[in-house]
């Protein structure tokens, strides 16, 4: 599917990540930023807790796109087998790891094809946002991020995927590696003062879109603020 980053209103590009393994606490966020942000990100802590039946819960009757992190990483036959399982909650994205390699990803893309309904976008990550340069030395990856990062998504591209997950720092390369259909969503996003926290490679709202992400992930930054729908309709209006 082709995407026009640019046709992308500014709420659009938003996906609120919700990590919380409460489902009430998920489920009244989700309702109260459902007509500021453009989509709902459910990941590993909230899974993990209430699992298939709490994602239902807390997107019906929300109108939102939903984007599932799971961020699966094992053997061919098994990420293709959980990617089948997750078809029923008709996810618009959902996540692989790209350091599975080729045949993983191959076998995740055509495991996203077997739906009679529209089918999910898969992206895979390529360098977590929350890992810099020595961090990949010590597990063995002598290479700046930017390099694995573009080695990554091209990998990720020639394998069938629809895009990938990257730091704001290397969404520039790779929208110049892979083109402008390939999706860039884009975690490790800090509005102007807020904290930091665990992540390594950060940029504001606006120098991400500026530098051509097409869907920012942002969390904390908008579930810890006191009044959270405030926050996020201050991100939309920095992005308009
Ligand atoms: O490289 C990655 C991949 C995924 N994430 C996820 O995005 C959100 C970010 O939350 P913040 O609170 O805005 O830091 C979180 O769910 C991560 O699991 C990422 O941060 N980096």
């Amino acid at each position: 599917m082709t995407i026009s980053s640019q046709a992308l209103s500014p709420a659009s590009r938003i996906f609120v990540s919700i990590d919380t393994p409460e489902i009430a606490y998920a489920r009244g966020l989700a309702e109260s930023l459902a007509d500021t942000v453009g989509g709902i990100k459910l990941g590993l802590e909230f899974f993990v807790g209430q699992g298939p039946a709490g994602i239902r819960s807390v997107v019906s009757g929300i109108g939102l796109p939903l984007f599932i992190d799971l961020k699966l990483h094992d053997i061919p036959n098994t990420v293709a087998a959980a990617v089948r399982a997750m078809l029923p909650l008709q996810p618009t994205f959902l996540t692989i790891h790209t350091s599975g390699g080729p045949a993983m990803m191959r076998a995740a893309a055509e495991a996203a094809l077997m739906t009679d309904l529209q089918r999910p976008r898969l992206l895979g990550v390529t360098v977590l946002t929350s890992l810099d340069d020595d961090d990949l030395v010590s597990v063995g990856q002598s290479v700046p991020v930017l390099d694995q990062a573009r080695r990554l998504a091209s990998l990720a591209q020639s394998s069938g995927l629809d895009g990938v997950i990257c730091s704001p720092a290397e969404v520039a390369a790779l929208r110049a590696d892979c083109g402008p259909d390939f999706v860039l969503m884009v975690p490790g996003i800090r509005p102007a003062g807020s904290a930091v926290g665990d992540q390594k490679r950060v940029m504001t709202p606006r120098d991400a879109v500026e530098q051509g992400a097409d869907y920012l992930v942002i969390g904390r930054p908008i579930t810890q603020a006191s009044d959270p729908a405030s926050a996020a309709r201050s991100i939309v209006k920095e992005l308009a």
